[in-house]
C-alpha cells in the first residue's frame, strides 16, 4: 500500500534529540510578522497525536506533541496575532490567526493531573536538538481525521517499525500518572 504521510518528523526517520538541549524558539508559518514562542527548556513526553484537536501540518495524519513546563513558555513576538481556537477545551490551544498554526496548548484547571504542562510542537522551531517523539497517542482516533479504517493495521505496523508504540489513549506512562493523580485526590491512594 503506498501509505500517507504520518508526519513529516518520522516519515523519512526520526532525528535524535541532543541531551545538553536546553530549549529554542518557536515560529508560525505566516510570510512575515510571525508569533514567536520562547522556550526555555528541553521538551519531555514528546509523541505523535493521532486526535482531531492537535494542530498537524498540511497533508500529516498525526501531529507531534511534547509537554514543558508552562513557566518555560513564553511569546516573545506577536501575541496580538494569538486566539484560543477553543476556549472551553481542557487543553487551551492558542492558535496564529494568520497562519492556523497552534503555538501552545494551556490548561487552566489547577486539578487537571497535567496542570502546569503546556503542549508545543517542536518542528515549529528553526532549532535543532529537540527530544525526539517516543510513542503514538490516540492512534484509532486518525480515522476522525481522515484514515481509512482499512489502513488502521499498516499504520500501527509503520509506527511501531518506527519505534514509536502505538497506543489508543495515551502511553501506560501517562495513564498510570494520570489514575495516581485521580487516586490521590479521592483518597485511595496517599
Ligand atoms: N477522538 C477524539 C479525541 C480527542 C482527545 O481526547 N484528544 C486528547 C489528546 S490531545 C486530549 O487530551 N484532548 C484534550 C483537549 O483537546 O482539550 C478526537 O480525535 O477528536
Ligand atoms: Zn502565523
Ligand atoms: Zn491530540
Amino acid at each position: 500500500m503506498s501509505q500517507p504521510s504520518l508526519h513529516p518528523a518520522i516519515d523519512h526517520g526520526i532525528k535524535p534529540g541532543n541531551p545538553s538541549f536546553a530549549g529554542g524558539k518557536l515560529q508560525c508559518l505566516c510570510p512575515d510578522n510571525k508569533v514567536e514562542v520562547q522556550i526555555a527548556s528541553q521538551v519531555a513526553h514528546n509523541h505523535m497525536c493521532g486526535c482531531t484537536k492537535c494542530w498537524k501540518p498540511k497533508g500529516a495524519l498525526f501531529a507531534q506533541v511534547a509537554v514543558v513546563s508552562r513557566d518555560k513558555v513564553k511569546v516573545t513576538a506577536h501575541a496580538e496575532k494569538l486566539a484560543a481556537v477553543d476556549a472551553n477545551a481542557v487543553i487551551k490551544r492558542y492558535a496564529c490567526k494568520g497562519c492556523g498554526v497552534h503555538m501552545y496548548g494551556r490548561i487552566d484547571n489547577e486539578k487537571h493531573p497535567f496542570y502546569g504542562l503546556d503542549f508545543v510542537h517542536t518542528e515549529l522551531s528553526p532549532d535543532s536538538g529537540w527530544a525526539p517523539p517516543e510513542f503514538a497517542a490516540f492512534v484509532s482516533s486518525a480515522i476522525e481525521g481522515g484514515a481509512k479504517p482499512a489502513d488502521m493495521a499498516a499504520i500501527r505496523r509503520t509506527l511501531k517499525e518506527k519505534g514509536l508504540e502505538p497506543y489508543d489513549c495515551l502511553s501506560p506512562t501517562l495513564m498510570d500518572a494520570i489514575a495516581t493523580h485521580a487516586a490521590k485526590a479521592s483518597g485511595v491512594l496517599h
